[in-house]
C-alpha cells in the first residue's frame, strides 16, 4: 500500500500528491516551514493527513529547536476547514506545554489514525453489498489519512471480503482528487474503477447504476452537519431524490463538537486553480473564478455516518454517545 507519510527521524517525506498519476515523488521537509507549505499548497492533502503531517511540522520544531508556539500559529494558519488539522496540533502542543515529546506525540497521532481507518473498513463494509457499483467523490483514500483512508477503507474492505464491487470516481473538479488520486490508489491496488466528469453522476443515478454514495469529510459538527469537498453536497441531494445511501466515512477526529455553522470557514483557495487546467488557461483573460474548495451537507442528507466506532445516524444524541467516556477537545 502506499505510503503518503513517512517520518525519517530528522526530516518528513511526503508523497508530491501534486504529481500523480504520472510521477510517484517524495517532497522533503526539513522544518515546519515546508510542512506548512506542503499543506497549503496540497504535496499533501486530506483532513486525516494534514493533521498528521502537521504534527510532524511541531515535531521538526522541535528537533530543531525552534519556537514551538511559533511553529503551532504557522501550521494552523495553512487550511482552515478541516478540523483535523487542529486538533492534531493541540495534541501536540499540548503535549510540549507537559513536557512530553512531540516526536512521540505525532507518531501516535499517525500510528492511531492508521488503525482507526482499518476500523472504519471494517465495520463499514458491510454495508456494501455484493455487486454494488459506489460512487465515491474526490479522495478520501490512504492518500488523505496515512494508511486505508476512510471511503476508500471501507471500498478496499468490501473488496478484501471478497465482494464484486465496481467504483466510480468522479474527477472532482477543479484539483481533481478523484481522477488524479482516487483512480491512482485502487488501479494501484487492482480495485475495479472508472472516472466521470462531476456532471455524470446524476445521470448514472438516474439510470440506475449507481448503488450507494460513499465520501470522507473534514468537518463534522454535532448536529451532523458535514463539511467535505465542494460537490458533495451536490451528490446528496441527487443520491436524496434517487433514493440512494449516501454514507459518511470518518474517524472521531474529524468530529467538532465545539464549533456552529457560524463559526466555520469554508476554504476559498486561488481562483487560478479552476481557471487553468494544466498552466493553460481555459477562461478568457478578464473573467473571475469562484473556488470554493468545501460545502456543507445536512444531516437529513445523510444516511449514515461510519466511524471506528459502529455506524450512526447524524444524529446529535448519537454524536455525543461516540464520545461518551473520551476525554475529547476538538479545537
Ligand atoms: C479522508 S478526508 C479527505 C477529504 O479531504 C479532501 O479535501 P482536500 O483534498 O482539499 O484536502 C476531501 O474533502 C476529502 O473528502
Amino acid at each position: 500500500m502506499l505510503e503518503p507519510i513517512v517520518w525519517e527521524e530528522d526530516r518528513l517525506s511526503l508523497i508530491d500528491q501534486r504529481k500523480l498519476p504520472n510521477k510517484l515523488e517524495y517532497f522533503i521537509c526539513k522544518d515546519y516551514r515546508d510542512v506548512a507549505y506542503a499543506i497549503k499548497e496540497m504535496v499533501v492533502r486530506g483532513a486525516p493527513a494534514i493533521g498528521i503531517a502537521a504534527a510532524y511540522g511541531m515535531a521538526l520544531a522541535e528537533i530543531n529547536n525552534e519556537n514551538i508556539e511559533e511553529a503551532y500559529k504557522t501550521l494552523k494558519n495553512t487550511r482552515p476547514t478541516a478540523v483535523n488539522l487542529f486538533w492534531a496540533l493541540n495534541r501536540c502542543l499540548k503535549a510540549y506545554k507537559e513536557g512530553k515529546s512531540i516526536v512521540e506525540e505525532a507518531k501516535r497521532i499517525q500510528r492511531e489514525e492508521e488503525e482507526v481507518c482499518k476500523r472504519i473498513g471494517e465495520i463499514g463494509e458491510k454495508i456494501v453489498d455484493d455487486g454494488d457499483t459506489i460512487l465515491t467523490h474526490c479522495n478520501a483514500g490512504a492518500l488523505a489519512t496515512s494508511k486505508y483512508g476512510t471511503a476508500l477503507s471501507v471500498i478496499r474492505f468490501a473488496h478484501y471480503s471478497g465482494k464484486r464491487i465496481r467504483v466510480i470516481a468522479d474527477e472532482t473538479r477543479p484539483r481533481l482528487q478523484g481522477a488524479k488520486l482516487t483512480a491512482f490508489e485502487l488501479n494501484y491496488e487492482g480495485i475495479p474503477v472508472k472516472v466521470i466528469v462531476d456532471s455524470s453522476a446524476g445521470f448514472l443515478m438516474q439510470r440506475g447504476e449507481i448503488n450507494k454514495v460513499i465520501v470522507g469529510a473534514d468537518r463534522i459538527l454535532r448536529d451532523g452537519t458535514t463539511y467535505n469537498k465542494i460537490g458533495t453536497y451536490s451528490l446528496a441531494i441527487l443520491a436524496k431524490y434517487h433514493n440512494i445511501p449516501f454514507y459518511v466515512a470518518a474517524p472521531l477526529s474529524t468530529f467538532d463538537l465545539e464549533s456552529s455553522e457560524e463559526d466555520v470557514k469554508i476554504e476559498e483557495r486561488d481562483e487560478r486553480e479552476v481557471a487553468y487546467i494544466e498552466n493553460i488557461r481555459i477562461v478568457p483573460e478578464g473573467v473571475s473564478c469562484i473556488n470554493y474548495a468545501f460545502d456543507k451537507t445536512p444531516a437529513e442528507l445523510i444516511t449514515g455516518i461510519i466511524t471506528e466506532k459502529g455506524i450512526i445516524k447524524p444524529k446529535e444524541e448519537e454524536i455525543i454517545k461516540l464520545f461518551k467516556g473520551i476525554k475529547w477537545k476538538s479545537q
